[in-house]
C-alpha cells in the first residue's frame, strides 16, 4: 500500500480557509473542533453518524464527549500527522451539520 502524504505547506496554509470551524492543535500536528448539542441524545446521534463516516473513510476520529459537547482531534496515524484524509474526514463531518457545502 502507498504511504500517505502529510500535508505539504501549502496544503497546510489553505487549511483555516477550508475548514474554518477546526483549529491546528498546538505542538501536535493534528486539528480539533468542538461541538455542542441541546442534550446527549443530539450529541450522541451526531457521535453515530460520525462512526458511519470514519467507518466509510477509514479514517476514524479521536474524540471525547461530555454530556451534549463532543471534540473531535483528526491526525492521520499511519503518516504521523494531517493528510487530505483529515481534510476530507472534516468535510464531511462538516457537511454533516449543514456546513461547508463542498
Ligand atoms: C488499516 C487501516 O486502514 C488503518 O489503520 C487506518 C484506520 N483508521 C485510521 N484513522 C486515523 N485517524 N489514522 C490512521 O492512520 C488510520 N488508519
Amino acid at each position: 500500500m502507498a504511504p500517505i502524504a502529510r500535508l505539504d505547506p501549502a496544503a497546510r496554509a489553505a487549511l483555516p480557509g477550508i475548514l474554518p470551524g477546526w483549529s491546528l492543535i498546538e505542538g501536535r500536528d493534528a486539528i480539533r473542533r468542538g461541538f455542542r448539542f441541546r442534550d446527549f441524545s443530539e450529541a450522541f446521534g451526531f457521535m453515530a453518524r460520525v462512526a458511519l463516516l470514519a467507518e466509510k473513510h477509514d479514517h476514524h476520529p479521536e474524540w471525547s464527549n461530555v454530556w451534549n459537547r463532543v471534540e473531535i482531534t483528526l491526525t492521520t496515524h499511519d503518516a504521523g500527522g494531517l493528510s487530505e484524509r483529515d481534510v476530507a474526514l472534516a468535510r464531511a463531518i462538516d457537511a454533516l451539520l449543514g456546513e461547508g457545502g463542498g
